[in-house]
């Protein structure tokens, strides 16, 4: 595994604290939490070393694309999910068909870590109800093909396919996540589901709505 003494720990509580966050009283998704949520998860998947680099990369370039929004002048419509719906709309900045010169939108990066998050949902769903000897390559890869597989090429799938391969052993696993004992693991994963849960629907909804869920 590679060496994280430099770097600041991953904590699945300060995760879990993140994705709440973003929640709004009235069901909008606050994007500054949200991408925090997502640093925490990358900070993770660095712990697990290099044979993740070509997933960390990707997820890197687009909390960066998201960050760039929140810094930008437009800075006032990157607020929610729903804001920046209705920004990016009314302004022109969202490809329906083609991929274009509008790569760095914030709805089709949004939508592309939306898919992951349906990933993370049904993963950490398996791990909480995993036994001692159940994989962690396997609950990732079944995840994985129940989500984010069908937006991905054959090429990729098989890298990460590949990458499942070198994820370590659930008692690694729950250790690396920092929470406590076993027990505590499968309680925080009981409370981590059903809010991911809730994120993931939203936001799908709100695509839903505006026909955005096949974003080029
Ligand atoms: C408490 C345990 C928690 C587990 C923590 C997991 C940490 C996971 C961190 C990041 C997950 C990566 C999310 C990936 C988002 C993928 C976005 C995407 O689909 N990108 C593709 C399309 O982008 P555009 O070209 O249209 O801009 C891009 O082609 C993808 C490239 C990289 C490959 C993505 C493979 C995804 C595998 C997801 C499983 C991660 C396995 C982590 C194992 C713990």
């Amino acid at each position: 595994m590679a060496d994280t003494s430099e770097e600041q720990k991953f904590s699945l509580r300060e995760v879990l604290d993140s994705f709440r966050a973003c929640l709004s009283e009235n069901k909008e998704i606050f994007i500054e939490d949200y991408i925090a949520g997502w640093r925490g998860l990358v900070r993770f998947l660095n712990s697990l070393g290099s044979v993740f680099s070509f997933i960390t990369k990707d997820a890197v370039a687009k909390i960066q694309i998201m960050g760039n929004h929140l810094k930008s002048e437009n800075r006032e419509h990157y607020v929610t999910f729903q804001s920046m719906v209705k920004y990016e709309l009314e302004n022109e900045q969202v490809e329906f068909h083609k991929r274009g010169n509008l790569y760095e939108s914030g709805c089709r990066t949004i939508l592309r870590l939306h898919r992951g998050l349906q990933w993370l949902q049904l993963f950490l769903d398996r791990l909480r109800t995993s036994t001692e000897d159940s994989k962690t390559s396997v609950m990732c890869s079944e995840a994985y093909n129940e989500s984010l597989a069908k937006y991905h090429p054959w090429i990729i799938r098989k890298a990460a396919g590949v990458a499942f391969c070198a994820l370590p052993g659930r008692p690694t696993f729950f250790e690396v996540m920092n929470v406590g004992t076993p027990e505590q693991v499968v309680a925080m994963l009981g409370e981590a589901v059903p809010l991911i849960a809730e994120v993931y629907n939203i936001t799908e909804e709100l695509y839903a709505q505006h026909n955005m869920l096949d974003l080029p």
